[in-house]
């Protein structure tokens, strides 16, 4: 992102600055997480990369040429399942291939292998009604990754799983990850999570929103997110991290309780 700026109109007629010159580079098979305050920017960001926004000014670049609608190459995991209710596992993760014309058996036979990967094996019949969140959230990233994307664009895909799950998700994440090794950019809250799974973690201001700091997350590979978060290096690094967005996490509270009450909802 080059020089990236964003504004909305809001619905009282005025315009409200979300992001203001971001600049960062995402390296190609890099993992990045971007981390920030509640409502400064990261999903704005993101539908930027995807190509469901644009930019006011400045430039989004895959692979050095602007971004100009939604790309084959991009994959989009969001915040609430995002799964096909009335498609059974095997469908709703054949759906990919099958939408660029391959043939049922074909599509089929390449679900059948993804859906194994996420661990969801004898669920090929089964409706997303009938699995737990945490299976739920292993279809849409079987349904993601069979159409092996590039670019892996994540909005806090685990939120809603708990603390457990979220773990057992976050190593099953990284497997998938080293499979097909796409570019991800993670958006999320948690900053153990983005330590535990990133190359690089970006941390933004309080809105509008610019890249405050960028940390190499330089912890061995394969890892553990489990494991890893008990290491003094992850520990030094949380701190040092912690440090820069502590201080964003403040401004964007104080705004919501210092502001008058008809705005701060
Ligand atoms: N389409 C839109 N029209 C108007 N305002 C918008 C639009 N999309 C986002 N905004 C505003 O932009 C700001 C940033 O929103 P965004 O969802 O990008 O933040 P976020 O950092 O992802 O938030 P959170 O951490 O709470 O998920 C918010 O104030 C939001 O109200």
């Amino acid at each position: 992102m080059r020089n990236v700026t964003k504004c909305f109109n809001t619905p009282q007629g005025g315009n409200h600055d979300v992001l203001r010159d971001i600049n960062f580079t995402v390296e190609a098979g890099e993992f990045t997480a971007v981390v920030g305050p509640t409502g400064c920017g990261k999903s704005t960001t993101l539908s930027l990369i995807s190509g469901m926004e644009r930019p006011d000014t400045g430039e989004v670049l895959i692979d050095g040429r602007p971004v100009e609608g939604i790309g084959k190459d991009v994959g989009f995991v969001f915040q609430t399942d995002a799964v096909f209710p009335w498609k059974t596992v095997i469908n709703n993760v054949a759906a990919g291939p099958r939408f660029r014309g391959a043939s049922r058996k074909d599509a089929h036979a390449e679900a059948a292998d993804w859906i194994r990967r996420v661990g969801l094996a004898g669920f090929e019949k089964y409706h997303p009604h009938q699995l737990s969140g945490g299976m739920r959230k292993r279809v849409a990233l079987a349904q993601t990754m069979i159409n092996r994307p590039r670019v892996l664009l994540m909005d806090e895909p685990f939120s809603g799983l708990d603390v457990q799950t979220r773990q057992i998700m976050s190593d099953e994440l990284l497997a998938l990850w080293d499979l097909t090794r796409p570019s991800v950019v993670f958006v999320t809250h948690d900053l153990e999570e983005a330590i535990s799974l990133a190359d690089k973690v970006v941390v933004m201001t309080a809105g509008p929103a610019t890249v405050k700091e960028e940390f190499a997350i330089d912890l061995p590979r394969p890892r553990n997110p489990r494991d890893i978060r008990h290491t003094p290096e992850f520990v030094k690094l949380h701190e040092r991290i912690w440090e820069a967005l502590r201080d964003e996490v403040q401004v964007a509270y104080s705004r919501t309780v210092t502001a008058p009450p008809e705005t701060a909802a």
